[in-house]
């Protein structure tokens, strides 16, 4: 068990675990875009360690950037999430998101719409970890990594008020 800031978190998914979601990932996005070179887009801050992994295991040609939006405060998802940084150059582009997680499916909401005003020519989106419990939105998610309860959890990118994001495994709000 380990403590971050007041809360306490109990070990939940391995190294080895979040490895094999990210190759299964990875050798599927190859599988469909063969021949093509997607733009990686990955989601700041939580997507920097999915985006790092996973652009070390994809094999074809591939651009990385990255956009950042904030949804998050404490543990508890707010429905105002603004977009900070512009998707500049994606025009005619074929995009993959790359989400550390999906939970309401706000923060993808926001990005899709970011993506259809860029007029991209084709966008997938692929999530390392998803709560289905907790996702109310219409868009169907193309690769998912794993899918956990709708729990908070830490590390592999996720913070708790920004700490825990360099856990190199992920951890899962202990309840009282
Ligand atoms: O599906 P949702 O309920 O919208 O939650 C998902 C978003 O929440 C987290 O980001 P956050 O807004 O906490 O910012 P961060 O990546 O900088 O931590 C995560 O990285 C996703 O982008
Ligand atoms: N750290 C963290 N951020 C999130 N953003 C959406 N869901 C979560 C979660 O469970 N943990």
């Amino acid at each position: 068990m380990i403590k971050i800031h007041d809360l306490f978190f109990k070990p939940f998914i391995s190294k080895q675990e979040i490895a094999e979601a990210v190759k299964k990932i990875a050798s599927q996005i190859e599988e469909d875009y063969q021949g093509k070179t997607p733009v990686f887009l990955g989601v700041l801050n939580g997507a920097f360690a999915f985006v790092a992994a996973l652009s070390k295991e994809y094999t074809g040609d591939c651009e990385i950037e990255f956009t950042k939006l904030s949804s998050y405060q404490g543990t508890q998802s707010t429905k105002a999430v603004q977009s900070l940084i512009g998707v500049e150059n994606l025009r005619g582009r074929d995009v993959i998101v790359l989400e550390d997680i999906v939970d309401t499916g706000h923060t993808l909401t926001k990005i899709i719409e970011i993506l259809k005003e860029e007029e991209v020519a084709s966008f997938k989106i692929a999530t390392l970890f998803y709560k289905p419990e907790a996702y109310h939105e219409a868009h169907t998610l193309d690769y998912i990594g794993i899918k956990i309860p709708n729990k908070f959890i830490v590390g592999f990118g996720l913070d708790y008020d920004g700490l825990g994001r360099n856990l190199p495994e992920v951890y899962q709000l202990k309840e009282k």
